[in-house]
């Protein structure tokens, strides 16, 4: 791989055995870097506790691991990093010390020793920090600053973002992957050298959710539904073991007893080995007393088993048991369907308070949420008392619709009712009694699911809320994470930074700028099927920025929306916060500042202008052709938004030959980003405006080459990707006039990467078109 690489062992240093094969492939000088260099790893998952391993065997001696997370019973069949005994501890605490216990021994000091001491002669260091990346006390520039490099190991877009944008404001290269089931991808993005940025193509909406485990501290509302449909099994699963919430006190004595110290605070006590050469790796302050409060969380019982146990039986889910017939019916005689619907009440009362009152109350306790963006709030009781029919369940209503949003007190009513629902066919031995696997097609099943998901949502505060419709959008969609493709990703992320340290010591030896990443490193496509010429792994050139990004070359984001109706805190919530992604807005417009957010700012001093319409804020208000100034220092960003008056939105839906498309949102709320830009700043009717559509989806079409010489497996020469349509040669599904996004561009890049790599022009490879779009995978 290089010329080094060749020279015998004889000239060379001593090196730990395991690191020969390292050295003989990329020689001396590459492996001294690998030893000496300061890599920062987000995420320590699925993906995570590969690419660490991955570091550790490699000789990485010096690493930090950034995650929020948990330890949870279901991450324990791939997160290999993890045991029962570390259920409830953070995750970055125990897979930072499982993979500074690979790290091989320090080569021995040459002698003389080098003066003054090089990092690579220190002791390792595995450094976690439980901690959410949107912490900017903790994690900013200065502190990305330190890397050589960063990993990215994430499961959401909204932290992806957070990582680019540190990354560029820091000048550190990212190496960001992502996988969907069998599919996967992996690039490398880097300002100085020019390659496109993590938001230079919008994200397409998300149709397919890669996940399998739960989250300790959920984020999302999928979270949320994947969590619901694992209690739906819990309440009606044949098999009750089968749910990833069932807790039977067998499994928690074998965590007690796992943790083989004895002391109950199932920490391993395992930071330290005979030699000492493994430092003590408790990182920043939170990490370690945190790790205490999660152990007592592996030891706890959970507050909802005995309930739930009871209520399967009244329900008649278990064998043994018939409708009403649990130990807590008193009646001796058959119950009448009243008693029944009456026991279900109030032992659903007991469920869901043990569920979302008991359970959390425990866990904020034990410190498990502390890196939750928000603490979850439990019900309140009179919350739990909707169960009694204080409340009549949603869709009873009269006119109730998939698409309505229920409220915590419907949500607790629904669930109620499907209990009943279900206790009563099980009295009426309803044919389809007992009720099969989740299915979303399913009235009851979906109705559940998404009443308890939401109630979730609402105790942790993640929005937005689901209606039925979007909650079944979701749970049919949902993927397993799968163990083998994290793995092939993690290993071609650390081929990639083998690639960066590559370039960046060629610098520090020759001098230079750097910001040559793109003539080594590549964006890598793992593939389900191979291609005509059996291969899995694709490699392209790492692509341009897009010059409409207003992420990395700060083009101007143009906004359309109800001007006369929307506020300035629907705007900083709905498009500044969340689709635009700042985190501490200052917003401008001319030179008054209308807003603003950060330590040292007083929230009462705009406090004002929040509620006020955006035509009418201060300085000329925000009306139809108005700039506004958006800065962010926490991220180094500064956007300008062109902002145009919208207030009718008709959309043709071509799939329905033309009628009006309905989302779902009124029609005030409704807004869009990456329109044509405002020419002028012009009174605009309603109908001028209407031409303006365009959506901002992209299939996030990557131009794919191939190229000679990499360390992956090469695709036919004649390969196109998906997207490209096999007459034109033209990327198909785009709809966007956004830079690389468009067609003319597209092809443009599609057509010179082919030149430039000599490829010649190829049959459209049908196989090849379900590659996916990654950038808002889930793990
Ligand atoms: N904002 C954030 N800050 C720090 N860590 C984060 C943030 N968002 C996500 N993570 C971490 O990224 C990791 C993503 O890994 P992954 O998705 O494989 O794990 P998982 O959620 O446990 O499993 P699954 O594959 O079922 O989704 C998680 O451990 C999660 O805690
Ligand atoms: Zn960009």
């Amino acid at each position: 791989m290089t010329d080094d690489a060749i020279t015998s062992n004889d000239d060379l240093p001593p090196c730990p055995p395991i690191l020969l094969g390292i050295r003989a492939a990329l020689g001396q000088s590459l492996l001294e870097e690998i030893l000496s260099s300061k890599i920062l790893l987000i995420g320590s998952g699925g993906i995570g506790c590969e690419l660490l391993k991955n570091l550790a065997l490699s000789g990485f001696r010096h690493v930090e691991v950034v995650d929020l997370d948990t330890i949870d019973v279901s991450n324990l069949n791939r997160q290999f990093l993890f045991r029962s005994v570390h259920v409830g501890m953070p995750k970055c605490v125990v897979a930072s010390e499982a993979a500074l216990r690979m790290v091989p021994p320090p080569p021995p000091p040459p002698s003389p020793p080098p003066t003054p001491t090089t990092r690579s002669s220190q002791a390792a260091a595995y450094l976690p920090h439980h901690g959410n990346v949107f912490d900017n006390s903790r994690f900013n520039v200065p502190f990305f600053q330190k890397f050589a490099l960063v990993l990215n190991a994430l499961d959401n877009v909204a932290a992806r973002r957070r990582v680019n944008r540190l990354c560029l404001a820091s000048d550190v290269p990212l190496i960001e992957a992502g996988t969907a089931g069998y599919l996967g991808q992996v690039t490398v993005i880097d300002r100085r050298s020019g390659t496109e940025c993590y938001e230079c193509q919008p994200k397409p909406t998300q149709k397919v959710y890669p996940i399998c485990t739960i989250r300790s501290t959920p984020s999302q509302p999928v979270h949320c539904v994947v969590w619901a449909k694992e209690l739906y099994r819990l309440c009606f699963g044949p098999k009750v073991e089968d749910s990833m919430l069932y807790e039977d006190e067998e499994g928690l004595r074998e965590r007690r007893e796992g943790d083989d110290d004895g002391d109950g605070d199932g920490d391993g006590d395992e930071k330290k080995d005979d030699d000492g050469r493994r430092t003590t790796t408790t990182g920043d302050e939170g990490s370690a007393d945190v790790a205490a409060g999660g152990a007592k969380g592996g030891g706890g019982s959970s507050a909802y088993m005995g309930a739930m146990t009871d209520l399967r039986s009244l329900l008649g889910v278990d064998p043994a048991s018939s409708p009403g017939s649990s130990s807590s019916s008193s009646s001796s005689t058959s119950p009448t369907p009243y008693d029944v619907a009456s026991a279900v009440r109030s032992k659903a009362r007991e469920v869901i308070s043990a569920l979302f009152v008991t359970e959390i109350e425990k866990q904020i306790g034990m410190g498990t949420y502390r890196t939750a963006d928000r603490a979850p709030e439990p019900l309140s009781s009179s919350d739990v008392d909707s169960c009694r029919d204080v409340v009549p369940s949603p869709t009873m209503r009269d006119g109730c619709a998939p698409t309505d949003v229920w409220s915590v007190r419907e949500c607790v009513a629904e669930i109620a009712s499907c209990l009943v629902e279900v206790a009563e066919n099980a009295i009426a031995q309803d044919p389809t009694f007992p009720l099969p696997e989740f299915d979303k097609d399913d009235d009851v099943a979906m109705r559940f699911v998404t009443a308890a998901s939401n109630l979730r949502s609402y105790v942790f505060g993640i929005e937005p809320i689901q209606s039925m419709y979007d909650a079944k959008g979701m749970a049919g969609n949902i993927i397993p994470a799968i163990a083998t493709t994290n793995a092939i990703v993690a290993g071609l992320q650390v081929l990639q930074v083998f690639h960066v340290l590559r370039a960046q010591l060629d610098v520090k030896k020759n001098g230079g700028e750097g910001g040559k990443l793109k003539e080594c490193c590549r964006y890598i496509y793992c593939l389900r099927d191979k291609t005509r010429k059996g291969y899995l792994l694709q490699p392209t050139t790492l692509p341009d920025p897009n010059p409409e990004c207003f992420v990395c070359r700060n083009a101007i984001v143009s906004l359309a929306l109800n001007t006369n109706e929307w506020t300035l805190d629907m705007l900083l919530k709905r498009v500044v916060k969340k689709e635009l992604g700042f985190a501490e807005p200052t917003v401008m417009i001319g030179e008054d500042i209308v807003y603003e957010e950060g330590e040292d700012i007083d929230p009462s001093e705009y406090a004002a202008n929040l509620a006020k319409k955006m035509v009418d804020l201060p300085g000329g208000g925000a009306g139809h052709g108005s700039v506004l100034r958006i800065e962010d220092f926490t991220q180094d960003l500064e956007v300008e938004v062109s902002v145009s008056h919208r207030d009718c939105w008709v959309d043709v839906d071509e799939e329905k030959g033309g009628e009006a498309k309905d989302d779902g949102r009124a029609e005030m709320e409704k807004f869009e980003i990456g329109g044509k830009k405002l020419v002028a700043a012009t009174a605009a009717s309603s109908d001028s405006m209407k031409g303006d559509s365009v959506s901002a989806e992209s299939d996030g079409f990557r131009a794919a080459s191939a190229n000679e010489g990499e360390d992956v497996l090469l695709v036919e020469e004649n390969y196109v990707p998906r997207g490209v349509n096999e007459d034109s040669k033209m990327p198909a599904q785009t709809s966007s006039e956004h830079g690389n996004g468009s067609k003319e561009q597209l092809k443009k890049r599609a057509f010179a990467d082919q030149a430039e790599n000599g490829a010649k022009k190829a049959k459209f490879n049908v196989e090849d078109a379900k590659k996916p779009d990654l950038s808002e995978v889930m793990s």
